[in-house]
This record gives structure tokens, sequence and C-alpha cells, in this order.
């Protein structure tokens, strides 16, 4: 593939930044009535409202040209076909294939996968609904109340949020629990909830080694076991959702209470598979089906709308607007949805462990940014803590706002209140960002509020908004599980798109493995009573200084 910055469209990018830099979004909306419907996009219930950005037609029409200069259709068609696009692991990448409620053959080395995809959902459905009604017992033959999964990273973060994101549609009679930290707080903490008799420990690791995950499983073991005595009620108790039926088996959980995936399903991508057992579980395998259902809902929107109609490429083609022309280094999640509050953590791992990478796909380094910092809040808790850097700072963060018109939860009646002032935040946020406030609008508004002379001249550059900072909104009916599905599908295929722009192989994490060994180490280290001089100095000393005061 020819180098990204040599693309005629890149150099074409690059020369109307500067053509258009000045530009205010508030003339932009002044000149064009409609920008919205112009700038705007709705896809099975899921509106994406982009008018609020630094753009105009031709932005985006250079941007498409970079899309087709750098194949992304060619692309798209090599990952859902099974090819191995993870080069550096030699795999495919076909979490597409999870989701495939089509049910159209999906071959990986000439095998079509969908069996066994639809014998693992098979068994996720008759144990979740074992459990639920009550089928499955614990040792002492009490229904299972609280449910505690053990993983980290994509086995973790994908469950935590989407049964954040679906406790309207939980089962009252049963708990979820999540424990990732090594940091024993974790583990205690989510025990001291749970009864032995009552409680299903779910050990979710694909590779089934992840030290903290078997360290934590392993103590998990062993609190149960001081209170069931005999090995064997741990069958009851551990199921394992693992690629490694070798290691399950060595825990000591029986492999038929193990639920499988495969290498061609990333860590980060993976709540689809048998990762989503906490989430089938809390939710019930109907719902979880609708989940799949939303995810290849928007698979076959990215498969088939062209590139200007095509929401994660409108996204991802916005974000390297920003990224590599306006050199900007973050990007905000925003959710307006307390249920969404885990949402921009389960996106930091998707994002900036797929495209946190300096390396191309032919091994040269890029000479461009890649991924940016990714992080977010629900609101309006962010309004009241990082906002004003948002508003008034000297970067610029383009952030996605999202929000349900509905809620589940109808506080007060006869109309709730709550979500109307969260939807007039939203609104508000977005328009004020957009809009600032010129120094003319401030001085008139401190002019209304009775203030004048050299008082006034002090405070007036303080009220001063420059505006011009760019958000997409993203708003739904309701956050069902269907939706829910749809809008992390829609991010997946952002970050992929970005990926192959930005020319890296964003379905590895070397990275991620660095500070893994040298934590293997350091722990023998810990436990000797010597002084340690083998390390750079200050990890020398901060060795010996936690052996010091241990
Ligand atoms: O599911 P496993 O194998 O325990 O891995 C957990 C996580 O660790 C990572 O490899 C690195 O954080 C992630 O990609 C993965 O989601």
């Amino acid at each position: 593939m020819a180098k990204l910055t040599t693309h005629p469209s890149w150099h074409a990018l690059n020369q109307h930044q500067s053509d258009i830099r000045n530009v205010q979004m508030r003339d932009l909306f002044k000149q064009n009535a409609k920008r919205f419907e112009e700038f705007s996009l709705d896809v099975d219930g899921i509106l994406l409202d982009y008018s609020k950005h630094r753009i105009t037609k031709e932005t985006l029409s250079l941007l498409f040209q970079l899309a087709r200069d750098s194949k992304i259709e060619t692309w798209r068609d090599r990952m859902f076909s099974g090819e191995k696009i993870n080069i550096t692991e030699n795999r495919a990448v076909l979490h597409t294939a999870l989701r495939n409620r089509s049910n159209t053959p999906v071959a990986v080395d000439g095998k079509d996968v969908m069996p066994e995809v639809n014998a693992v959902l098979a068994h996720m459905r008759t144990f979740t609904e074992q459990v639920r009604n009550g089928q499955w017992t614990g040792y002492t033959g009490k229904r299972i109340t609280d449910i505690v999964n053990i993983g980290i990273g994509g086995s973790d973060l994908g469950p935590v949020m989407a049964c954040d994101a679906l406790k309207p549609y939980a089962s009252p009679d049963l708990k979820a629990h999540f424990v990732s930290n090594i940091d024993g707080a974790h583990l205690v903490r989510a025990l001291e909830q749970c009864d032995p008799e009552t409680t299903l420990f779910i050990v979710a690791s694909k590779t089934f080694t992840t030290q903290e995950t078997m360290t934590n499983a392993h103590s998990a073991r062993r609190w149960f076991l001081a209170a069931a005595k005999d090995e064997q009620h741990v069958a009851k108790h551990f199921v394992a959702l693992s690629t490694n039926a070798k290691a399950v088996e060595a825990f000591g959980i029986n492999t038929d209470n193990m639920f499988a995936f495969w290498d061609w399903v990333g860590g980060r991508y993976s709540l689809w598979s048998a990762i989503g057992l906490s989430i089938a579980l809390y939710v019930g395998m109907d719902n979880f089906e609708q989940l799949l259902a939303g995810g290849h809902a928007m698979d076959k929107h990215f498969q088939e709308a062209q590139l200007e109609q095509n929401m994660p490429v409108i996204m991802a083609l916005l974000g390297i607007w920003y990224n590599n022309f306006f050199h900007v280094d973050t990007h905000a999640i925003l959710p307006y949805d307390q249920g969404m509050s885990r949402f921009a953590a389960y996106l930091q791992q998707a994002d900036m462990e797929s495209n946190g990478k300096f390396i191309c796909r032919d091994g040269s380094r890029v000479s461009y940014k890649t991924g940016p910092v990714i992080w977010g809040e629900a609101g309006t808790n962010g309004q009241h803590a990082f906002y004003q850097l948002i508003h008034q700072g000297t970067q610029m963060v383009p952030a996605d706002f999202l929000m349900p018109v509905k809620s589940h939860y109808q506080v007060g009646s006869p109309d709730d209140q709550h979500h109307k002032i969260l939807l007039a935040n939203f609104l508000a946020q977005t328009q004020a960002l957009m809009l600032g406030k010129t120094r003319e609008e401030a001085r008139a508004e401190l002019a209304q509020q009775n203030m004048s002379g050299q008082a006034l001249e002090d405070l007036l550059p303080h009220k001063v908004f420059e505006g011009n900072r760019p958000t997409t909104s993203i708003m739904f009916e309701q956050l069902t599980p269907y939706t829910l599905g749809k809008l992390i599908a829609l991010y997946e295929h952002k970050i992929f798109v970005q990926g192959i722009i930005w020319d890296i192989n964003s379905y590895d994490q070397w990275g991620v493995e660095y500070g893994k060994q040298i934590a293997s180490q350091i722990l023998p280290l810990l436990i000797s009573a010597e002084a340690v001089t083998s390390f750079d100095s200050s990890t020398n000393g901060l060795i010996n200084y936690s052996k010091k005061n241990a």
C-alpha cells in the first residue's frame, strides 16, 4: 500500500485545512439552513449529527477520497471474509461472525465457523436458562443469587459495561459482580457481598494464563472451598470462558462447564462471544441475542452503505481530520445516560489497545499521528469536572455526545423532569461548544447584569468563549440491548477504518506484554530479603523502599 502521506488526498487535506481552519461553525450554520439535514444520518434508529464539525462538503469529499485511496472497502471485505488480516499473530479478525445472525457461512482456513459459533450460543442458552430458573443450584441445593465474573481487559470491560447499561433488563434475582484488578481489595470487596452456597464464579480469560485473572480465580476457589470443603463442589460453582481447554482442565474446571471461543476473536472484541456469558446470565439469553442482532445490523450497514452514507466511516474520517490535520491529541466520549457510565472505559481499551501503535503493517515507523487518547465520563457529571477545559482550554477536544431520547427510569410525575433536564444539558453543551460567546455578546450580557466601567472590562475576557469546538451527537430512542449492540459495533468499525487508514495492525497488543515481562522479573525479588541493585537506580530505590516498609 502506498504510504499514507503520499496520497494526493492527504496533500489536498493539508492544503484544505489551512484554507478553512479559521472558518467558524456559527457562520456555516448561518449560511446554510439545511446544514443539519446535509450533515446527519439516521440508520435504523441511530441518529448521527455531524453538522457541528469544522467541515464543509469539500472536507468530506477529500476525506472520502482518502478512505478510497486507503482501500477501505477492500480491507473491510477481507476482514468479513475471514482473511488473516491480523498479520503479526497470523489470525483472522472475526468478531463479526459471533453476531452473524444471518448465519451465512464464514470460513477460516476453509472451514465454516458458524456451526461452532451456534453450538456455543446454544450451550450458553441452556446454561443461562438453568441458572436463571433455579434448575442449576449450588452445592447445598440453593439457587444461584450472585455471579462473579473474574477477568481483565477484554474479558471484563465489555461485560461490566454491558451489564451496567442493560440493568433495566436484568433479573432481580441475580446480582452481578466483576473482579479484575490484582489488588486484593477488588476480590475481597466482591466476596463480602456473596455467600459461597449461592455464588457462581465465571473465570473469563481467552488465554487462561493472565496473571491477574488466574490469581483472583485461585483465591476465589480457596474462599469457596473454605466453606464447601469438598473439591467436587467446584463443578457447580466455577465455569470457564476460554480458548484454552487444557489450562481450564488444569485449574480443575470440568470442560463440560467451559464455554469456548476462538483465536480469531480479539480480547477487546470478545463480549459477543462466550465472554458475554455474564451479560447473558444477567439479562437473559434472548436479550443477549438482541445485543448480537444489533451488532449484526451495524455490520450490514458498514458492509452495504456507500462510504458517503456509512456511519462508522464518517466517524472514523472525522477523527482522522482532527487527529492528523488539526493535530489534536484526545477524543472524549460523553454519554448522557448513567447506564453508559463505563462506555468510555470500554472504548478506551477497544480504541487505544487497537490503534495505539507506531509501526506500519510493513514494519516501518509511521510518520503521522495514530490513535488519540480516549477518555470520558457520563453527563452531567463531566460538566462539573472537566468541561471547563473543553469550553475554554487551549486545546481542542473533539467529543461524541450520546443520548437516548427515552429513559428507562421515570422519576416523578406527570413528566420526568430528570430526563428533560438531562436532555436540555446534552443539547446545550454541544450548542455552546459550537457557538461560543463573542466579546460583544459577553459585554451585552454583563451590561444586562448591571455591570459597567472597569469592573466590566476586567471581567469581560474571562466571559468570552471562542467556540468552534467540534462535537458529534448520537441520539437513539432508548438504550435497549439491540441499540447497545449497534453502538458498540459502530465504534468497532470506526476503529477498524482508522487502523486501515493509518496502515497499522489494530488487532495485536504487543505493547501490553513488555510491562508484564518486567513484572515477572521483579516479583521474585520482592520476596528475597536482599537489597536490589540490578535495575536502574529509580526502580532499585522503589523496590528497596517497599521492602523496607513492608
Ligand atoms: O482474556 P485474557 O487472555 O485473560 O486477556 C485479558 C486481556 O489482556 C490483554 O491481552 C492485554 O491487556 C487484552 O488484550 C485482553 O483483553
